[in-house]
């Protein structure tokens, strides 16, 4: 394996009955980059990530991460690996404090499972590691407020500061801009840029503006087969991707 390769995806497949939501699919991240997926509704996007994120079996196919074939492991025992995920719809508990959602992604819980929950808001370890990734992404002051009273962008920050107390190796990324304002998806391009320093990101975004902005690479998806990857100017200038887009413009 080169070193810098964090995540290998080779040849998935998964159909629904007859339909090829991933039809043979291979990519790969490297340390330091952004790689953006991107393609029309319904391509196949989300089911490629859940299926890198251990949530969905593929039908064939492997995902290697850090060097390890992890296919057969949950997705807890994946982000315990250094896996992160931040999530299209939020999993934040709304009416637990920004801290207490903080505490239960690093004891690698999101969701509503709880049984650990008291005991972990003593541990002064955990205390720690949520703290630090609070203060990373500019929560810290925010500490006891209430999740259901953070802003949208908040919300999404407080997501990332999540993942980030399992000191992740990579982040897998679906659509985080969704629903920001300008302003937001500005600051949120600004931070991705500095993360990903830290750990490579695979992205799903249809904000093609933040997109061309932050990629290093961008793979195209498009009924469960990648059409091209490249750089940004690869992508732009590719005549297969160009058809794809206006073939979905067309039929909108
Ligand atoms: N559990 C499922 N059962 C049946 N079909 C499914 C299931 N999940 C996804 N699909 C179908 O697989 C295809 C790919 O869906 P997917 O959500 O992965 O696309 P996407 O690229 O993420 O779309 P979008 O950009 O709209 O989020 C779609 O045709 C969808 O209807």
């Amino acid at each position: 394996m080169p070193d810098d390769l964090i995540l290998d995806v080779r040849d998935l497949h998964k159909s629904f009955g007859a339909l090829k939501a991933s039809d043979g699919i291979s990519l790969d991240l490297k340390a330091g980059e952004i790689h953006a997926l991107i393609g029309p509704n319904g391509a196949g996007k989300s089911t490629l990530i859940k299926q890198i994120a251990g949530g969905l079996k593929p039908d064939r196919g492997t995902v290697h991460f850090m060097g390890r074939d992890v296919s057969g492991l949950s997705v807890a025992k994946r982000a315990q690996a250094g896996l992160g995920r931040t999530f299209q719809i939020s999993a934040l508990a709304m009416d637990y404090t920004v801290m207490e959602n903080a505490v239960l992604g690093a004891i690698g819980q999101s969701g509503r499972t709880f049984s650990f929950f008291r005991p972990a808001m003593k541990d002064r370890r955990l205390l720690e590691r949520a703290g630090a990734a609070l203060e990373r992404v500019g929560l810290a002051d925010h500490a006891s407020t209430i999740t259901s009273e953070l802003s949208h962008g908040q919300r999404r920050q407080l997501e990332v500061a999540v993942a980030l107390t399992l000191s992740p190796r990579a982040f897998l990324m679906d659509e985080p801009m969704a629903g920001m304002g300008a302003e937001g998806s500005q600051e949120l391009t600004a931070f991705l840029r500095e993360l990903k320093q830290q750990a490579p990101i695979l992205l799903v975004e249809h904000d093609m503006d933040a997109v061309f902005a932050l990629a290093d690479r961008i793979s195209v998806l498009v009924y469960g087969k990648i059409i091209a990857t490249g750089s940004v100017d690869e992508i732009r200038a590719n005549p297969d991707v160009k058809t794809a887009y206006l073939g979905e413009e067309d039929a909108a």
